[in-house]
């Protein structure tokens, strides 16, 4: 696994390291580096935002103020409408802050914003730039800034788009006391920031553009993260080609245990997606009362019945398999728990275990340690924290999910907006695919089906859960091409995978 091709999730000071080796090693001097960011960030303002809004650019004297200095000068080359607020001392302001300072006054005269009696008036349908602070910032922001970032949040701006990083925001952490700008969008630079990956930070990051500009890829190879931020060129590189020859069987065989009365819409979906993700052969374990729902909606699943005609009860017969998915719909039935644990203690193979296998496993937390090896925890936040108690804030709930994957040696993909996976060796992937349509009814059992199917296909547990997981999310994103967030249901999610399966195969 190369997770050199994922963009590495920086600290502060290793983005500080970066900008220096590539100034130093590449050369480039910094004011020109700080031109080559601000020429990136535009290319991306100017997709997005059309000139007959006016642009409110408000600038620290750090070098996140000298990015929005630049970044001013080049819309008013494009022709936009722009002012510009500063703020600090601007005496004491970084070279870089000082040279485009000097560039822009030939051109605009921007206003020091000395105390509230200056603020501007910001009109409904304002274009907001916040470049207050960037990467820099080291502690919570009270004072003049604190004020200033108060009215721009409180202020009726259309978009608030923050260069690199909402101001206030660290990349680690929040400064939760001081103030934070609540900002639409971010274009950030190089890659994204930890904290802009958090939901608790949704409103100081809206949507997140991650632009390169050019920082050294030399120091980023040798940079030894454990964070990382999934890109389509990782992914393409996990996915095993078919071989000319293969038959059904070198496609691997799945069991799926899903299901139960009034949930076999669940066992559908886990059924259809593991197939249209590439299984070769798929058994469904269903109660009685399930068999001809699945056989009518999905014949090329061969069915179980379980005996028990509503819950399922009976996980015999394990051989041949080279993965196992359990929980969708499946209840919490005690006789279905006792029946998990027999399969959890004698499966083989690895098994993906979601939904109700994970609600019954918090109910007997001890069945965990016989997982088998290569498992895949797959449990969505109501889910998580049945199995491991409450999170203080988004960082504990990290902490938790590491714990939890290293406690047990299996993967855990927590789900969400930027799903995370977490392995037992501590490193934490976070999907950069997906929207909020998919939250929505039936989307996990889609991932189950997913997960199981490149398990089975002889993926290792970290490629099948990374894969499965972007693939799900780019169905997602595929769908809102051409219908509403609102509309995506979860079988959705499965008629758009051929599309994205074909398009990660293609060179
Ligand atoms: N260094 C480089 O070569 C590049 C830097 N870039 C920009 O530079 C930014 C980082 O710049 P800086 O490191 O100058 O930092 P910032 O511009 O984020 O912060 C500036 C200053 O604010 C001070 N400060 C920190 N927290 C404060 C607080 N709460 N209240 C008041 N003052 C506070 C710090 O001492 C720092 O000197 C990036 O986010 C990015 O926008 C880009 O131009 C790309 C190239
Ligand atoms: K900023």
């Amino acid at each position: 696994m190369n997770s050199n091709l994922c963009l590495k999730i920086f600290s502060a000071e290793q983005t500080r390291q970066a900008d220096q080796y590539t100034i130093t090693h590449e050369p480039i001097a910094s004011i020109d580096l700080m031109e080559r960011a601000s020429t990136c960030f535009v290319q991306a303002f100017l997709r997005d935002y059309s000139k007959d809004q006016s642009v409110k650019v408000f600038c620290g004297t750090g070098n996140n103020g000298g990015d929005g200095l630049a970044i001013a000068r080049l819309l008013l080359d494009a022709d936009y409408h722009v002012e510009v607020y500063l703020l600090g001392d601007v005496e004491k302001g970084t070279p870089d802050f000082q040279s485009n300072l000097k560039k822009l006054k030939g051109l605009l005269a921007p206003v020091w914003v000395s105390d509230m009696v200056v603020f501007p008036t910001i009109e409904n349908g304002d274009l907001v730039i916040d470049a207050l602070f960037g990467s820099g910032v080291s502690r919570p922001v009270e004072g003049i800034y604190a004020e200033c970032i108060e009215a721009i949040n409180r202020s009726m701006a259309k978009d608030v788009i923050a260069v690199d990083i909402a101001s206030g925001l660290g990349c680690e952490t929040r400064y939760g006391k001081g103030a934070v700008m609540e900002v639409s969008h971010t274009i950030t630079f190089q890659s994204p920031k930890l904290t802009q990956l958090l939901p608790e930070n949704d409103v100081h990051t809206g949507r997140l553009d991650v632009i390169n500009i050019g920082l050294s890829e030399e120091f980023i190879r040798s940079v030894a993260v454990q964070q990382y931020f999934l890109t389509e060129a990782f992914i393409k590189s996990l996915l095993i080609p078919r071989k000319k020859y293969a038959h059904k069987g070198d496609a691997g065989r799945s069991l799926i245990v899903a299901g139960s009365f009034g949930k076999m819409g669940a066992a559908v979906l886990a059924a259809q997606a593991c197939l249209r993700s590439g299984v070769g052969l798929l058994t469904m374990q269903v109660p009685e009362c399930g068999v001809d729902i699945l056989q009518s909606t999905t014949p090329e699943a061969m069915v179980r019945a379980d005996k028990n005609s509503k819950v399922n009860e009976k996980f015999d017969d394990l051989e041949g398999f080279d993965a196992i998915g359990v929980g969708p719909g499946i209840g919490t039935e005690d006789e279905t728990a006792k029946r998990l644990k027999l399969l959890i203690g004698s499966s083989k193979v690895p098994m993906v275990l979601d939904a109700d296998a994970l609600n019954i496993l918090s109910q007997h937390p001890t069945w965990l340690e016989y997982l088998p090896k290569g498992s895949v925890l797959t449990p969505h936040p109501g889910e998580f924290t049945r199995l491991v108690g409450e999170w203080d804030d988004d960082a504990h709930k990290l902490a938790l999910q590491m714990e939890l994957a290293q406690r047990l040696d299996a993967i855990v993909l927590l789900k969400g907006a930027h799903s995370t996976v977490a392995t037992p060796d501590g490193r934490l992937f976070f999907n950069s695919t997906g929207n909020p349509g998919m939250a929505t009814g039936g989307s996990g059992d889609v991932l189950t089906g997913m997960v199981t199917a490149f398990l089975a296909q002889g993926y290792d547990s970290l490629s099948a859960t990374l894969v499965a997981c972007f693939v799900h999310g780019r169905a997602g994103d595929l769908f809102l091409a051409e219908g509403a967030e609102e509309s995506l249901i979860a079988s959705d999610l499965i008629t758009k995978t051929p599309l994205v399966l074909k398009c990660l195969k293609s060179r």
